[in-house]
Protein backbone atom coordinates (compact mmCIF):
# COMPACT_ATOMS: atom_id res chain seq x y z
CA UNK A 1 0.00 0.00 0.00
CA UNK A 2 1.56 3.13 -1.66
CA UNK A 3 0.53 6.02 0.75
CA UNK A 4 -0.12 8.10 -2.11
CA UNK A 5 -3.35 6.18 -2.30
CA UNK A 6 -4.25 7.00 1.04
CA UNK A 7 -3.69 10.70 -0.03
CA UNK A 8 -5.57 10.38 -3.54
CA UNK A 9 -8.73 9.19 -1.63
CA UNK A 10 -8.74 11.47 1.39
CA UNK A 11 -8.27 14.43 -1.18
CA UNK A 12 -11.58 12.47 -3.19
CA UNK A 13 -13.78 12.23 0.39
CA UNK A 14 -13.02 15.91 0.86
CA UNK A 15 -15.35 16.52 -2.01
CA UNK A 16 -17.94 15.02 -0.14
CA UNK A 17 -17.91 16.68 3.12
CA UNK A 18 -21.43 17.56 4.04
CA UNK A 19 -21.19 20.65 5.20
CA UNK A 20 -23.61 23.38 5.32
CA UNK A 21 -23.18 25.09 8.67
CA UNK A 22 -18.86 25.06 9.06
CA UNK A 23 -18.64 25.72 4.89
CA UNK A 24 -15.36 23.28 6.22
CA UNK A 25 -14.34 20.00 4.21
CA UNK A 26 -12.25 17.27 5.43
CA UNK A 27 -11.52 13.87 3.90
CA UNK A 28 -9.80 11.42 5.51
CA UNK A 29 -8.62 7.92 4.68
CA UNK A 30 -7.47 5.01 6.93
CA UNK A 31 -5.45 1.75 6.05
CA UNK A 32 -6.82 -1.23 8.19
CA UNK A 33 -5.00 -3.95 9.31
CA UNK A 34 -6.72 -6.26 6.48
CA UNK A 35 -5.26 -3.80 3.83
CA UNK A 36 -8.13 -2.27 2.84
CA UNK A 37 -8.82 1.23 3.05
CA UNK A 38 -11.44 3.48 3.94
CA UNK A 39 -12.17 7.04 3.16
CA UNK A 40 -14.33 9.33 5.17
CA UNK A 41 -15.62 12.83 5.36
CA UNK A 42 -17.28 15.21 7.61
CA UNK A 43 -20.62 15.45 7.89
CA UNK A 44 -22.91 18.49 9.74
CA UNK A 45 -26.74 18.05 11.04
CA UNK A 46 -29.05 21.01 11.81
CA UNK A 47 -28.18 20.48 15.47
CA UNK A 48 -24.46 21.06 15.37
CA UNK A 49 -23.38 18.53 18.14
CA UNK A 50 -24.15 15.25 16.64
CA UNK A 51 -21.50 16.80 13.50
CA UNK A 52 -19.20 13.68 13.36
CA UNK A 53 -15.35 14.46 11.38
CA UNK A 54 -14.30 12.89 8.71
CA UNK A 55 -11.36 11.10 10.64
CA UNK A 56 -14.35 9.27 13.01
CA UNK A 57 -16.21 8.48 9.29
CA UNK A 58 -13.38 6.47 8.52
CA UNK A 59 -12.15 4.49 11.25
CA UNK A 60 -15.59 3.32 12.14
CA UNK A 61 -16.33 2.33 8.57
CA UNK A 62 -12.95 0.27 9.07
CA UNK A 63 -13.89 -1.40 12.32
CA UNK A 64 -17.34 -2.37 11.03
CA UNK A 65 -15.95 -3.66 8.53
CA UNK A 66 -14.17 -5.85 10.22
CA UNK A 67 -10.55 -4.67 10.50
CA UNK A 68 -9.14 -4.90 14.32
CA UNK A 69 -6.81 -1.77 13.92
CA UNK A 70 -5.77 1.20 11.70
CA UNK A 71 -2.58 1.09 10.27
CA UNK A 72 -1.96 4.53 9.09
CA UNK A 73 -4.46 7.19 8.35
CA UNK A 74 -4.21 10.66 6.05
CA UNK A 75 -6.33 13.81 6.63
CA UNK A 76 -6.84 16.64 4.50
CA UNK A 77 -9.43 19.66 5.00
CA UNK A 78 -9.76 23.44 3.67
CA UNK A 79 -6.86 25.00 5.90
CA UNK A 80 -3.50 24.70 5.35
CA UNK A 81 -2.44 21.28 7.72
CA UNK A 82 -5.90 20.76 9.07
CA UNK A 83 -5.26 18.86 12.18
CA UNK A 84 -7.60 16.41 13.98
CA UNK A 85 -9.39 16.89 16.85
CA UNK A 86 -9.03 15.95 20.29
CA UNK A 87 -11.95 13.09 19.70
CA UNK A 88 -10.04 11.88 16.57
CA UNK A 89 -7.10 11.47 18.40
CA UNK A 90 -8.62 9.60 21.44
CA UNK A 91 -10.74 7.50 19.04
CA UNK A 92 -7.44 6.52 16.96
CA UNK A 93 -5.54 5.83 20.59
CA UNK A 94 -8.57 3.15 21.06
CA UNK A 95 -7.80 1.63 17.56
CA UNK A 96 -4.35 1.99 16.45
CA UNK A 97 -0.43 1.68 17.77
CA UNK A 98 1.36 4.47 19.47
CA UNK A 99 3.47 4.37 16.23
CA UNK A 100 0.71 5.02 13.79
CA UNK A 101 1.52 7.45 11.22
CA UNK A 102 -0.66 10.18 11.12
CA UNK A 103 -0.42 12.08 7.23
CA UNK A 104 -1.43 15.91 7.13
CA UNK A 105 -2.11 16.22 3.31
CA UNK A 106 -2.30 19.67 1.79
CA UNK A 107 -1.65 18.40 -1.69
CA UNK A 108 -0.46 14.40 -3.65
CA UNK A 109 2.98 15.81 -3.26
CA UNK A 110 2.81 18.32 0.28
CA UNK A 111 2.08 16.56 3.19
CA UNK A 112 3.55 16.56 7.27
CA UNK A 113 3.67 13.15 8.80
CA UNK A 114 3.60 12.50 12.33
CA UNK A 115 3.37 9.25 14.72
CA UNK A 116 0.00 8.94 17.32
CA UNK A 117 2.09 9.81 20.06
CA UNK A 118 3.08 12.92 19.25
CA UNK A 119 -0.22 14.13 18.60
CA UNK A 120 -1.74 12.65 21.50
CA UNK A 121 0.61 11.96 24.51
CA UNK A 122 0.16 10.50 27.75
CA UNK A 123 -3.26 9.59 26.05
CA UNK A 124 -5.96 7.46 28.55
CA UNK A 125 -6.48 4.52 27.13
CA UNK A 126 -7.37 0.55 27.75
CA UNK A 127 -4.41 0.03 29.47
CA UNK A 128 -5.26 2.32 32.50
CA UNK A 129 -8.45 0.58 32.83
CA UNK A 130 -6.37 -2.34 33.80
CA UNK A 131 -4.04 -1.15 35.95
CA UNK A 132 -4.26 -1.80 39.63
CA UNK A 133 -5.83 0.99 42.31
CA UNK A 134 -4.10 3.55 44.05
O1 LIG B 1 -9.73 17.38 11.84
C1 LIG B 1 -10.88 17.80 11.67
C2 LIG B 1 -11.28 19.08 12.08
C3 LIG B 1 -12.59 19.46 11.84
N1 LIG B 1 -13.45 18.60 11.23
C4 LIG B 1 -14.82 19.04 10.90
C5 LIG B 1 -15.84 19.10 11.98
C6 LIG B 1 -16.78 20.15 11.42
O2 LIG B 1 -17.67 19.54 10.47
C7 LIG B 1 -15.89 21.09 10.63
C8 LIG B 1 -15.52 22.36 11.36
O3 LIG B 1 -15.03 22.08 12.63
O4 LIG B 1 -14.72 20.35 10.35
C9 LIG B 1 -13.06 17.35 10.81
O5 LIG B 1 -13.82 16.60 10.20
N2 LIG B 1 -11.79 16.97 11.10
ZN1 LIG C 1 -12.35 15.06 14.98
Amino acid sequence: MDKKDLFKEALKMKGRAYVPYSHFHVGACALGDNGKIYGGCNIETASYSPTICAERVAIFKAISDGAQSIQAIAITGDAKDTMPCGVCRQVMVEFADPNMKIYIVNKEDDFKEYSLEELLPFSFSKKDLKKETK
